[in-house]
Order: C-alpha cells, then sequence, then structure tokens
C-alpha cells in the first residue's frame, strides 16, 4: 500500500468549493519514513506530519536536529528542547496531514497472520518430513532387496 490516503473531507456548508483547505490527509508511518533524506524531509509531532524539506536551513536549532528525527515521530525531541508559542505557531506553515490511525488496525491484524503462518509452517513441514520418510524407506526396502 503506498501513496497518501484518501483525504477524508470535512462536513462543511459549502465542502466542494473549500475541499482542499478542510479535508484531512492521512500518511502512514511508512510513507514518512521514506521521506528522510536533505532532498525531503518529513517529520511527525502529536500525530501531525510536517514536511519540514524548506526549513532544514532556517531551523534555529541547525538542520542536523531535524535530520535525525526525520521520517520518525519528533514529538519528545520537540518538547524536550522546549520550543516556544512562536515555534509553534510555525509548525502550522509546514503542516501537510495526520499520521494514519494504522496502528489499531494493524493491532487487529497481527493474531490472525501469526495464526495463519503457524498453519502454513505446519502445511510445508509435513511434505517434507514426509518427502525425508519415504526417502530412507526407498534406501531401507532397495538395500534390504539387495542383500537378500
Ligand atoms: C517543524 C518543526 C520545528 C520547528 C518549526 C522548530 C522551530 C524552532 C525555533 C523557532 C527555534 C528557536 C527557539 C524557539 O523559538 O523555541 C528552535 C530551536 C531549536 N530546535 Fe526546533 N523546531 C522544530 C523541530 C525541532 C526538532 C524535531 C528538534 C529535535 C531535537 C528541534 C531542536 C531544536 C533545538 C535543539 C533548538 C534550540 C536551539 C538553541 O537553543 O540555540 N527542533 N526550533
Amino acid at each position: 500500500i503506498s501513496g497518501p490516503m484518501a483525504a477524508v473531507e470535512a462536513s462543511d456548508s459549502d465542502g466542494k468549493e473549500q475541499g482542499v483547505e478542510t479535508s484531512v490527509t492521512y500518511y502512514r508511518l511508512e510513507e514518512v519514513a521514506k521521506r528522510n533524506s536533505l532532498k525531503e524531509l518529513w517529520l511527525v509531532i502529536h500525530g501531525r506530519v510536517y514536511d519540514v524539506t524548506r526549513f532544514l536551513n532556517e531551523h534555529p536549532g541547525g538542520e542536523e536536529v531535524l535530520l535525525e528525527q526525520a521520517g520518525v515521530d519528533a514529538s519528545e525531541s520537540f518538547e524536550d528542547v522546549g520550543h516556544s508559542s512562536d515555534a509553534r505557531e510555525m509548525l502550522k506553515q509546514y503542516y501537510i496531514g495526520d499520521v494514519h490511525p494504522v496502528r489499531t488496525l494493524r493491532a487487529r491484524r497481527d493474531p490472525s497472520k501469526s495464526n495463519t503462518c503457524k498453519s502454513c509452517w505446519v502445511y510445508w513441514i509435513f511434505p517434507i518430513v514426509g518427502a525425508v520418510l519415504l526417502g530412507f524407506l526407498y534406501r531401507y526396502y532397495t538395500s534390504e532387496s539387495k542383500s537378500s
């Protein structure tokens, strides 16, 4: 699954005209993680995705720290610094969307995934054991027929 998730439009009286402003684009963390270079740098702060590519050389804290947080959840490091309210205001201009709430979906999917994996393991181990056994049986019988 790749590409930004379909935009979900907030209901608005004139939704069609305002669609671009009122819609929220959801990005999966995998999508954000790909933008981890100087060419394209996204990071997550409090569930929101920010494209800070053009902010890199403007950041008073330097581009190094942003590169370190590239493509990941930077909420903690952002708070640790104790950014000013000015800095928080600046976030808005780099906001591009929210993190897709995929974790709950995955949590639901994972147990079944491991279950099917267990069973598929069983499915291929039986034929292999069977084939080895057949091999031994074949050798046993052919050696017996030779000796007798
Ligand atoms: C888009 C996100 C960010 C914005 C808009 C931003 C903005 C700013 C601004 C305006 C300052 C100047 C001080 C202030 O006003 O608080 C600053 C300082 C600083 N920022 Fe950020 N920042 C962001 C993300 C981060 C992240 C993820 C880190 C990771 C550690 C970080 C580390 C720092 C540090 C260390 C300073 C202190 C610089 C100093 O004290 O000389 N920033 N940032």
